[in-house]
């Protein structure tokens, strides 16, 4: 907790519309709790965004920087696609970094990010994992629908409907569904059960992909914690790799999102990584007391 009241720098940013706020925590540590979280995240009550980074020094040997990711809720997550670019753009800008290839460090993964002359960002998102154990997701009893050397969950919902997951870790958890029209799919009213569904005990981002061709998807994400966002970076990643596996698409895939563009390139193999591409932007900066 801070020793109130705290004014705090911080640097609002964006990617493909899915909405951070970025603390520099290298030169001293932030003990900022859920409360000063999800007051940062309050888009009345405080700056307004779906999640917060912490930049901080490395722990690790061979990183140049460790980063925490925090939901609007204040509960710290493993993993932020979008965050990520947001973060690489934010230490390069600010000359925290004369490089244009980063790695750093979250709760659970090692990133290797690239700024590329066209100013996006490319991530190695790692490889996918597809443990259940990884998610958490309670399997027992379901029958899966095989489909290749892929699989797919039916999951019966509070609402007495059911829909066909497929389900993966990009380091946070997923469920993928395949549907005929994302905009017109009743996502506010899926998405939630999805996402606090008992057999995801962590809970779980409630992905919606519609396939217009093997390398061209639209997608929507009703995010764990955050709601449905403008773009997700891992629901991209999770969406594509579910799809690969499931043989609708191929190994390079374009998003579209309603906050912008992403690809997403997987060549397939299980140990083989993730890369996401996409934009990062920093939108302005300021200074909140807490
Ligand atoms: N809501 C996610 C974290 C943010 C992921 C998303 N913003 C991204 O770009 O990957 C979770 O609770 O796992």
């Amino acid at each position: 907790m801070l020793p109130s009241p705290t004014r705090v720098r911080f640097t609002k940013m964006q990617g493909a519309g899915n909405d951070f706020v970025v603390l520099d925590a290298t030169r001293e540590p932030l003990a900022l709790g859920a409360e000063e979280m999800r007051r940062l995240g309050d888009r009345r009550f405080g700056v307004g965004a779906d999640q917060i980074l912490i930049v901080e020094r490395p722990t690790t040997p061979g990183m140049d920087f460790s980063y925490r990711i925090f939901n609007n809720t204040g509960d710290e997550v493993e993993h932020c696609g979008n965050g990520a670019r947001c973060f690489a753009r934010y230490v390069r800008d600010r000359g925290m970094i004369g490089r244009d290839t980063i790695r750093v460090q979250t709760v659970n993964n090692a990133l290797e990010l690239h700024i590329q002359p066209d100013g996006r960002v490319r991530v190695d998102m790692n490889a996918p994992r597809f443990e259940h154990a990884d998610l958490p997701f309670d399997s027992a009893g379901l029958v899966p629908t095989r489909v290749g050397d892929f699989e797919t969950w039916p999951l019966a919902l509070a609402d007495g409907g059911s829909v066909d997951i497929a389900v993966l870790s990009m380091g946070n958890p997923h469920a993928v569904m395949r549907v005929a029209d994302v905009e017109h799919h009743p996502i506010a009213a899926i998405g939630p059960q999805v996402e606090r569904h008992a057999r995801f005990p962590r809970r779980v981002n409630a992905g919606f992909m519609q396939v217009l061709s093997r390398s061209h998807i639209r997608l929507r994400v009703h995010e764990r914690d955050a709601g449905e966002t403008l773009a997700c970076g891992t629901g991209a990643c999770a969406a594509v790799v579910a799809g690969i596996r499931l043989g609708w698409l191929g190994p390079k895939v374009d998003i579209d999102m309603h906050g912008g563009k992403l690809t997403v390139e997987w060549a397939g193999g299980a140990q083989d990584s993730v890369f996401l591409t996409g934009p990062a932007a920093t939108v302005f900066e300021g200074e909140i007391e807490l």
